[in-house]
């Protein structure tokens, strides 16, 4: 499998935020996207997830089966926000999300007792959502990954609030998921901790760096 994208250029109302954008990844890379503040990352990450249209260019992934209609079929998408109902215990939205998400070809999801473990936070799962600190809510969130199976994962500043275990623990996942043929983009102001290629903004543009 890998994700092609290539001539990429998006809007946010009548500003052009990039463009000409290109990059290949092949099953078991990731790309990180660096930038400063305002330089377009999210909004490059939207448009991979197909949240926001592209202006111009395409994103495409190749050697998937021939019914998937978009590649955001294929994504799990973790954006700044945690897509969570704090009035839902854990154990209750992971297993919305595990059920409405269900799995691509190619893999299965554990299940949510078992994410939620992997995330190092079993004993908390029948808290609702909204009584847990930031950092427990971000592992949360991070749990969704693997309760339903998606070969490429976009993730929006995923370590933010997270402390250093809960960082290494991620990274953890991160190589797994590019072990077993993943492929991972990241916008992120922090390390990874993963062999990554590095895709910099600069505002207006991105080079490969
Ligand atoms: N809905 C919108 N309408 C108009 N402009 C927008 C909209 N959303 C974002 N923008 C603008 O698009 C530009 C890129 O924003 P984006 O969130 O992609 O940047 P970023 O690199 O992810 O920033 P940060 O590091 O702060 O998260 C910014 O100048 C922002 O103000």
């Amino acid at each position: 499998m890998r994700l092609r994208v290539e001539g990429l250029s998006a809007k946010r109302g009548e500003d052009l935020i990039f463009h000409g954008i290109s990059v290949v990844l092949d099953a078991g890379e990731a790309l990180v996207v660096t930038g400063p503040n305002g330089s377009g990352k999210s909004t490059l990450l939207r448009v991979l997830a197909g949240l926001l249209v592209a202006e111009s260019g395409s994103v495409r992934v190749e050697g998937a089966s021939p019914d998937i209609g978009h590649p955001r079929e294929l994504c799990h998408y973790l954006g700044h926000r945690n897509a969570m109902k704090r009035e839902l215990t854990v154990m209750e939205n992971l297993s919305f999300w595990k059920s409405f998400m269900g799995d691509s070809a190619g893999g299965s999801g554990i299940d949510v007792e078992a994410a939620t473990e992997a995330l190092g936070l079993g004993g908390i799962s029948h808290l609702p959502f909204g009584y847990l600190s930031a950092g427990q809510q971000r592992r949360m969130a991070m749990a969704k990954l693997l309760v339903a199976h998606r070969p490429v994962w976009i993730l929006d500043e995923p370590t933010a609030a997270l402390d250093a275990s809960a960082d290494r623990l991620f990274a953890g996942l991160v190589e797994r998921h590019l072990g077993a043929g993943g492929i991972v983009v990241a916008a992120t102001h922090q390390p990874l901790g993963v062999d990554a290629r590095e895709l910099r903004m600069t505002g207006f543009a991105g080079e490969m760096v």
